[in-house]
C-alpha cells in the first residue's frame, strides 16, 4: 500500500525548497511514498512560486512580499490554488494540518512559521538552522508540549540523527566542515575577497547566505549551536572537523570507542528525503557514492586564527540562548552588508565578535530567549549594533 504524506514547504523557491520538490516529484513517480502538497511559501519570487504550485497541485501559495500578490494571483488565475501574501498568511498556512512542514526559509525570518507549525501539531523537517540558533529553546519546548517531532535536514544533523540509534552511551558528536572556498587562503587573500568569491562553495550548491556562511565557517558555528540544541549536547562534546571532500557529514562517538559515520554525495536531496520520509527511506536520483573513484577522505582541525567563528559559537553556546541569538542576528546583518559591498569579508566575524562582546558586557546579558518577544528584542539589538559597528569602521577608513 502506498504511504501518503501531506506536506507544506516554507521557502519552496530556494535551494532547499527546489531540491525538496524534486524529491517529491521523484517519489510520486516511483511510488515509494506519495506526497500531497498543502502549502508553498516564498519571499518575493511570485513567478517560480506559481509555477511550483501549479506543478505539484498545491492547495495554497503564499508570498511574503505583499506587493507581489497581484502577480501571484494573475499567474494562478484559472486554477483552484489559493493565493495569499504576508507574514501572517505564511504563519496561517504553516498551521494547516499536514504530516510534515519543511522549514526552508532563510534566516531568523523563518522562526514564526516554524513555531506556528509546531504549535498546530505539525511535525517539522528543519532546514532553517537560524531559527534553531535563535529560538531553539522555544521551538523545542513547544514541540515537546505539542508532541511533535523536529527532524533535522541540515546534512550534518541528518547524519548524526541517522547514526545515533537510541542515543544511549553517546560520548561525542562530530560535524564536518568543508572548509569553504578559503580553506587554504591566506588572511590577506581573505581580507580582499569579493562576495562572488566567498559564495563559490567547493562542494555544495546552496543559497547565497548559507554559501557565505560556509566561507567564514559561521555556517559551522551555527551548526555547532544547532547540534547542541537539537541533540541536547554540551558544547564540550561537539567536535568540528574540517573534511574538504564533504562525503562524511557527521559522526556519533559512543562510550565503547565505536564511531558511526554517515556518508553520501554532497547533495541535499538525501537529507531532505530522509526528513520527509522518516521513518522510511525514499528513493532519490542522487549520485551513488563511489569511494574508489574519490580515493581518499581527509580530515584536519579548524584554523582558529583565520576562522574565529567556531570559538565565537562555543562562547555563545556556553553563555546561553540569548548569546546564540545575538551571534546569529549580528551575522545576518554583517552578511547582508558584505553582499551589498559595505564591508570586507573578515569584517563579518569581527562584527559578530564585537556585537557579542557588547552583549556580554551589557544589561541584556543572560537573557533566556524563550519567548518570541525576547528573541525579537535581541534580534533587533544585534542587527543594529553590528550594522553600526560596520558603518563606523567604514567611515574610519573613508569607504
Ligand atoms: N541550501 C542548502 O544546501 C542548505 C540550506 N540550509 C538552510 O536552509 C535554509 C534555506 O537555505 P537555502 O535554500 O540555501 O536559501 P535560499 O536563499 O536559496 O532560499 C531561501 C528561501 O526562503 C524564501 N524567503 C526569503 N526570505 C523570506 C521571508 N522573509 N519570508 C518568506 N520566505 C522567505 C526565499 O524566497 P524567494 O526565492 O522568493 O526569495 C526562498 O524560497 C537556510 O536557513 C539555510 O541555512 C541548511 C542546510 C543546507
Ligand atoms: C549542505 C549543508 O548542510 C551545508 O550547511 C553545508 O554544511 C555547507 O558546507 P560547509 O561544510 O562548507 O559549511
Ligand atoms: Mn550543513
Amino acid at each position: 500500500m502506498t504511504d501518503t504524506r501531506r506536506i507544506s514547504i516554507m521557502g519552496s523557491t530556494g535551494s532547499i525548497g527546489t531540491s525538496a520538490l524534486d524529491v517529491v516529484q521523484h517519489a510520486n513517480a516511483v511510488g515509494d511514498v506519495r506526497f500531497e502538497v498543502c502549502a508553498l511559501a516564498a519571499g518575493s519570487d511570485a513567478e517560480l512560486l506559481a509555477r511550483q504550485a501549479i506543478a505539484c497541485s498545491a492547495e495554497i501559495a503564499i508570498i511574503a512580499d505583499e506587493s507581489r500578490l497581484p502577480e501571484l494571483k494573475e499567474r494562478l488565475a484559472g486554477t483552484r490554488i489559493e493565493a495569499a501574501a504576508g507574514d501572517a498568511a505564511i504563519e496561517e498556512a504553516a498551521s494547516r494540518p499536514v504530516d510534515r512542514v519543511l522549514a526552508a526559509i532563510v534566516g531568523a525570518a523563518g522562526l514564526h512559521s516554524t513555531l506556528s507549525a509546531v504549535r498546530a501539531g505539525n511535525d517539522i523537517a528543519i532546514a532553517n538552522k537560524e531559527s534553531i540558533v535563535c529560538g531553539g529553546r522555544l521551538i523545542l519546548q513547544e514541540a515537546r508540549k505539542a508532541g511533535v517531532k523536529v527532524l533535522p535536514v541540515d546534512s550534518e544533523h541528518s547524519a548524526i540523527f541517522q547514526c545515533l540509534g537510541d542515543g544511549r552511551q553517546l560520548d561525542q558528536l562530530t560535524i564536518t566542515a568543508s572548509g569553504g572556498p578559503f580553506r587554504t587562503a591566506s588572511l590577506s587573500e581573505m581580507r580582499s575577497a569579493s562576495p562572488q568569491q566567498a559564495a563559490a562553495h567547493p562542494n555544495w550548491s546552496m543559497g547565497i547566505k548559507n554559501s557565505i556562511d560556509s566561507a567564514t565557517l559561521m555556517n559551522k558555528a551555527l551548526e555547532f549551536i544547532e547540534a547542541g540544541f537539537l541533540f541536547g549536547t554540551e558544547g564540550e562534546r561537539i567536535e568540528v572537523l574540517v573534511h574538504p571532500q564533504s562525503i562524511v557529514h557527521g559522526m556519533a562517538h559512543f562510550t565503547d570507542g565505536s564511531v558511526i559515520a554517515q556518508l553520501g554525495a554532497p547533495d541535499m536531496r538525501t537529507p531532505i528525503s530522509y526528513a520527509l520520509g522518516w521513518p522510511e527511506r525514499i528513493a532519490t536520483t542522487v549520485d551513488r557514492l563511489d569511494l574508489g573513484a574519490i580515493g581518499r577522505l581527509d580530515f584536519e582541525p579548524v584554523d582558529a586564527e583565520r576562522f574565529p567563528a567556531i570559538r565565537l559559537a562555543r562562547e555563545a553556546y556556553s553563555h546561553g540562548a540569548g548569546a546564540t541569538t545575538v551571534l546569529n542576528c549580528a551575522n545576518e546583518s554583517a552578511v547582508s552588508a558584505f553582499i551589498a559591498g559595505q564591508c570586507g569579508f573578515l569584517d563579518i566575524s569581527w562584527a559578530v565578535e564585537e556585537t557579542l562582546n557588547g552583549y556580554f558586557a551589557g544589561s541584556m546579558s543572560g537573557m533566556a530567549c524563550d519567548t518570541l518577544e525576547e528573541i525579537a528584542l535581541l534580534d533587533d539589538y544585534s542587527r543594529k549594533v553590528a550594522a553600526d559597528l560596520l558603518e563606523k569602521a567604514r567611515s574610519r577608513v573613508g569607504g
